[in-house]
Parts: C-alpha cells; sequence; structure tokens
C-alpha cells in the first residue's frame, strides 16, 4: 500500500500587530490584533521532494500583514482578514486556498493618545477563501470586496466570514434555578431554586451577507448576548443559552448562525452556621475546576 499526502495547510500564526493611526488634531486610534494566516494549495512538490517553487513563504505572509496594516489600515478584524484572503488566493497562481484568524484585543480610551486594555474580552473573526469554493456550508456569501480593498482584488472567491468573541464574563446573582433534573444512584447535586449563574462566553457567528459596518454587527451581537443573559430568569444555562442565541440572530439580519460554548462557573454557598452566622448564602466558593460545559448552535429555520 502507497503512502500518499492528505490535507495541508501551512502560514505564519500569531503575527502580532499594532496599529496607530493619528489624526491631525493629535488623536490617536488604537488596534491591537493577532493574526494567523494558513494558506492551502498546488504544494504537494514541497512536501515529497522539497521544491519549493509553489511556495509564498511565510515570513512574506507575515510582511503582507504589516504592509496591508500600513497601506489600508485595520477598519475591522472582518474586513481585514478578507483583504488579507482575497489577496494570497488572487495574487498566487499557486494559492487556492486562504483561512486567516484574528483575535482583536480592545483597548479603552484614557486621553488622545493613552489607553488601557479592556477586561479579558477578546474579539474573534475567521475568513476562509477557496477559489474552489467556499469550504463547507451552503450560507457562504459572495463577498464584496472591502472599502480598501486593491481594484485587482475585487473578482475573486467566494468567502466564508465568522466573527465572535472569547472570555466575555458574566454572572446574574440570583434569577436562576436548576431543579426537575435526573435523579439517578450517583445523583448528589441538590434542587436550587435560587443560585449565581456565571459563564465565560466564547460565542462564533457566520455571517450570510457581508455588511458595510462590521463593528456595528459586532457590538449589536455583543449588546443583545448581554442583554439576553441579564434578563433571562434562568431554568439552566442550556435555556440561557439559547436565549442569548436567538438574541443574537433576531438583533443581526446578517447573520445566519451562532455557536456558543458556556461554561458553567459554580459559585458554592458557603455554609457560616457553624460560626454562629445566619444561613443566608451571601458567601460564595468560586470553584475553578471541574465545570459544565453548555455547547449549542442557534441558527435561523431553513
Ligand atoms: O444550568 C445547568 N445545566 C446543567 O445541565 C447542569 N448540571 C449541573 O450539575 N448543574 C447544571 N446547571
Amino acid at each position: 500500500m502507497g503512502i500518499v499526502l492528505g490535507p495541508n495547510r501551512y502560514g505564519k500564526a500569531e503575527t502580532r500587530v499594532v496599529r496607530v493611526s493619528r489624526a491631525a488634531d493629535g488623536t490617536h486610534a488604537l488596534t491591537d490584533l493577532n493574526v494567523s494566516v494558513a494558506l492551502s494549495g498546488d504544494l504537494v512538490d514541497t512536501h515529497l521532494t522539497g521544491d519549493n517553487a509553489n511556495v509564498l513563504p511565510t515570513d512574506t505572509q507575515k510582511n503582507t500583514v504589516y504592509a496591508f496594516a500600513k497601506q489600508h489600515g485595520i477598519a475591522s478584524p472582518e474586513a481585514f482578514g478578507l483583504l488579507l484572503a482575497r489577496h494570497f488566493t488572487a495574487s498566487q497562481e499557486t494559492i487556492t486556498g486562504a483561512r486567516v484568524e484574528i483575535e482583536e484585543y480592545p483597548w479603552n480610551r484614557l486621553g488622545p493618545h493613552s489607553f488601557s486594555r479592556e477586561g479579558s474580552l477578546v474579539r474573534t473573526a475567521s475568513v476562509r477563501i477557496s477559489s474552489s469554493g467556499p469550504a463547507s456550508g451552503p450560507a457562504s456569501a459572495p463577498a464584496p470586496a472591502p472599502a480598501s480593498a486593491p481594484a485587482s482584488e475585487s473578482a475573486s472567491a467566494p468567502a466564508e466570514v465568522f466573527g465572535g468573541l472569547t472570555g466575555l464574563t458574566l454572572l446574574n446573582s440570583t434569577d436562576s434555578e436548576f431543579t426537575g433534573f435526573i435523579v439517578d444512584d450517583y445523583t448528589t447535586l441538590a434542587e436550587t431554586s435560587d443560585r449565581i449563574l456565571a459563564t465565560a462566553v466564547d460565542a462564533r457567528w457566520r455571517f450570510s451577507s457581508l455588511p458595510a459596518d462590521f463593528n456595528a454587527v459586532f457590538g449589536a451581537a455583543r449588546d443583545a448576548m448581554i442583554a439576553a443573559f441579564a434578563g433571562t430568569y434562568s431554568y439552566s444555562l442550556q435555556q440561557t443559552l439559547f436565549a442569548m442565541g436567538k438574541a443574537v440572530l433576531e438583533a443581526c439580519p446578517d447573520l445566519a448562525e451562532i455557536r456558543l460554548r458556556l461554561p458553567n462557573k459554580h459559585h458554592f454557598a458557603v455554609d457560616c452556621t457553624p460560626f454562629g452566622l445566619d444561613a443566608a448564602p451571601e458567601v460564595f466558593h468560586a470553584d475553578d475546576r471541574p465545570y459544565g460545559l453548555i455547547e449549542g448552535t442557534v441558527l435561523r429555520e431553513g
């Protein structure tokens, strides 16, 4: 039996790029990204014989990230990912697929040129382009070139675009129950009609059409998730997950689906009665692990 090369891709991972935009009045704006590029295409020779004629070096990919940040600016992580993915697939005959994954670390403004890093929230974007068609899924959209894309790249292959976030830590100190679950020989969990519900949201949403303003969609999706978490009287984190996903799709018509991963960050009431104190649950132990992990996709019917 012969041995053959399977699916493969290569690229420069985690190029950290910080773009400063300087306005005439001395006010600066900051965009802080971690960009990972992975390319695929006609790359058999480099694997089988070491002939690198078809290989665009990963060092060049890193340089392209920096050059595009300078030349085109970074309107949004999604638009920047599209710009890069289109460039790599349109400019090199041997490169037919590109996946660009971006993390954006938000900074809060302190002054005209001073900033502080925002907590744990990270915005994410992912763009996949294949000149032989989108990577997968029926709802991929033909992607218009971002406003700042070079004209030569405007007629390129369809793209799949995902946005999202991680590390959005949320907590309700009441309005959460967990009762009526299966009880078997190993169940010790007591039913509770009042508990802390806390999670760190990991969300990824797929665009079915590409909006003019990705940042507006991001803000609307984030705000809808937060409002749904805070406003839902929860009987399970699963129910809260669906409410959050539904709220995002209702707020954002450009999105086809949202995938949510919600760790249940357990808070256990500490029994203070041995210390002669009352039993009201006011002191909690924030447990690190193990944690429940509730995962689900919410999508439009059809
Ligand atoms: O919201 C919850 N969902 C569960 O499935 C579960 N399981 C558990 O032990 N606690 C919880 N809480």
